[in-house]
């Protein structure tokens, strides 16, 4: 069961100012890397049979219709397709704002998330509906440039107004252990988010899960990106299978948790690629309040990057409301 249901506490706004390394693990390369290793092993089987029952879970009547909406708001409706053309970006926006023409109570998506050369677009769209424009950079999906090029895509997406930057992290001098690499491209990009007087771009972390290998390395990727300065850790790109788990998603989850005991800080998480529907959806929910707990119950403290998510949200939405399904038809097709 998802509980409680009642709105949850009210969290912190996240910071705009995260202090990189809050728990000093970072002084050398020998220190970072013992840190990380010295992280206890993730029990694969536990976490898998754990999502698998977390995953059971029956959530009904006046819970589900708050789940419903609560995974609405959480949306970041995201199209990151070469074919992308400020035309879709428009209609996108446009549907983001209000996502069920017909219904003046649904709620709005959290966020749109583009690529940077359609930012300025998004921004326009959305205008002061308070709905985000969150941009992927850093030559996503694959991070393979050169440093200088990576920043030079997050300055342009923050200057033409991204509210949130969604980096990928260098998987490969991860996998071979090059931690500080990583770290320094974090601290990095957080730099380029800052804007003069605050409203800095908010720095998503994308860990690409699906080419981690190991719930460990899941772990320390995740420990490593709030180290520097993450505002949200992120599964995946949606370009590379696996994309978001649940299991994966819940050492996540035990992440920011553990983060927030040690530091006093909070983290969000996002799990992309592949939720598709509702019954997905109800499963990260309750997944967030078991693990993280209520305060994650929010779209400051958690979003789900997808494409087509949204229209199943709404068909669900529509059914109880009125009793039945409208039809696939009744909502625009992303
Ligand atoms: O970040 C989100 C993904 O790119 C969208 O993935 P999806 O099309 O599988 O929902």
């Amino acid at each position: 069961m998802l509980a409680p249901m009642a709105a949850p506490p009210t969290a912190a706004t996240p910071s705009s100012a995260a202090p990189t390394d809050p728990l000093g693990v970072a002084g050398s390369d020998a220190s970072l890397r013992r840190f990380l290793h010295g992280l206890p092993g993730v029990d694969q089987v536990g976490v898998e049979a754990r999502a698998a029952g977390l995953g059971t879970r029956s959530v009904k009547t006046t819970a589900k219709a708050y789940a419903l909406d609560l995974a609405v708001r959480m949306v970041d409706l995201t199209t990151l397709e070469g074919a992308d053309t400020p035309g879709k970006v428009r209609a996108l926006s446009a549907k983001a704002v209000r996502p069920d023409p017909t219904d003046a109570s649904c709620p709005a998506a959290a966020a749109v998330c583009v690529y940077p050369d359609l930012v300025a677009t998004a921004k326009q769209a959305l205008g002061s509906s308070g709905v985000k424009v969150a941009s992927v950079a850093t030559a996503f999906p694959s991070g393979r440039a050169a440093l200088d090029l990576k920043l030079a895509d997050v300055a342009n997406a923050v200057a033409d107004g991204a509210d949130e930057i969604d980096m990928v992290i260098d998987r490969g001098a991860f996998l071979v252990g090059d931690y500080r690499r990583v770290l320094d491209e974090i601290v990095a990009v957080r730099e380029v988010c800052a804007r003069p007087g605050g409203h800095d771009a908010h720095l998503k972390v994308i860990l690409e899960t699906g080419e981690l290998a190991t719930y460990d390395n899941v772990r320390r990727a995740s420990w490593l990106a709030m180290t520097g300065g993450a505002d949200f850790i992120k599964t995946s790109t949606g370009k590379v299978q696996p994309a978001a788990t649940l299991p994966v998603t819940l050492v996540m989850l035990e992440a920011v948790r553990d983060f927030r005991r040690a530091t006093g800080r909070m983290i969000g998480v996002k799990p992309a690629g592949g939720i598709r529907t509702t019954k997905d959806a109800i499963k990260y929910l309750v997944t967030v309040n078991e693990v993280a707990g209520p305060d994650w119950l929010d779209p400051d403290w958690f979003r789900f990057g997808a494409s087509s998510l949204l229209n199943d949200l709404l068909l669900q939405r529509q059914k109880m409301r009125t009793g039945h399904y409208s039809g696939p038809d009744h909502v625009t097709l992303d």
